[in-house]
């Protein structure tokens, strides 16, 4: 299933957030959203989403979801959002209850899922047992089982360390390689963009309309941290940001 955003612009009262974002998120890629503090990362996720409704324009759903799938459109989020006493296996589960679903087929789901995010062995720990990377796959865990068309994943690393997001950005790029899953990523950092995304959406700052589109063609498997390429389309990408992102910085205090 591909996504096209079709001149989405949003505003809260007399604030103006979003303007005329046209956007196609084809399946199989990973589109990145970079931009300033407070350009509308966030928003624009939450209306490809659904949580909330654009102003005007709209989010398209082109084709069919995976035949299977029980939650076209699945979040993962910054801050984890386990519940501390249910374990890893128990936080799965959680989402699987809503469906009918039996037991049996409840249990094949969450062995998958734990087996595809190599926890298998922690399948009956609890959150507070785990690090903040180790949580993290647990949401990445419970986000496939049901088996999204498209993972919407709001600075999904931000809370971690530098060498926990490192290893989760390899996780992300394996499970890529095996499973070619489609997602809208929305970060804040340039490294992660360049790491995970095919394309690159850049955003200028509030109200957030398409500054530029940049896409990369080299595979995920190719990009290392030290690769010259990659680093030349980082420092394209701050070039194109910095300005926005010094005004925006300001803005807020300004606000303050
Ligand atoms: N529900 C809301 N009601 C009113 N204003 C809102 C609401 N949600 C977001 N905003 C405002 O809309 C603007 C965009 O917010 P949003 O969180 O989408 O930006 P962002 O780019 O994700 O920010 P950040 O990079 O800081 O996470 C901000 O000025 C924010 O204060």
């Amino acid at each position: 299933m591909d996504l096209s955003l079709r001149n989405i612009t949003h505003h809260y009262d007399e604030v103006e957030v979003l303007r005329d974002i046209n956007l196609d998120i084809k399946q199989g890629q990973i589109v990145c959203i970079i931009g300033p503090s407070g350009c509308g990362k966030s928003t624009l996720l939450r209306m490809i989403g659904g949580l909330e409704r654009p102003a005007s324009g709209e989010v398209l759903q082109l084709g069919d979801p995976p035949a299977d799938c029980l939650n076209p459109l699945t979040y993962i989020f910054q801050d984890f959002a386990l519940l501390p006493w249910r374990t890893v296996e128990g936080n799965i589960g959680l989402v699987l209850e809503d469906h009918k679903i039996g037991a049996a087929e409840r249990e094949e789901i969450i062995a998958d899922v734990l087996a595809r995010t190599k926890l298998s062995e922690f399948r009956s720990a609890y959150p507070r047992q785990l690090s903040g990377g180790m949580k993290q796959r647990v949401a990445i865990a419970r986000a496939l089982s049901v088996r999204p068309a498209v993972l919407l994943m709001d600075e999904p690393l931000s809370a971690l360390d530098s060498q926990t997001r490192e290893l989760l950005m390899d996780d992300l790029v394996d499970l890529w390689e095996k499973e070619n899953y489609t997602a809208c990523y929305v970060t804040h950092n340039l490294a992660e963009a360049v790491r995970l995304g095919h394309k690159i959406v850049v955003l200028s700052r509030r109200p957030g309309e398409i500054h530029e589109i940049v896409e990369i063609n080299m595979p995920l498997s190719e990009r290392t941290n030290e690769n010259a390429e990659l680093e030349k389309i980082q420092k394209r990408l701050w070039n194109l940001m910095r300005d926005e992102a010094r005004a925006a910085d300001m803005e807020l205090v300004n606000e303050r």
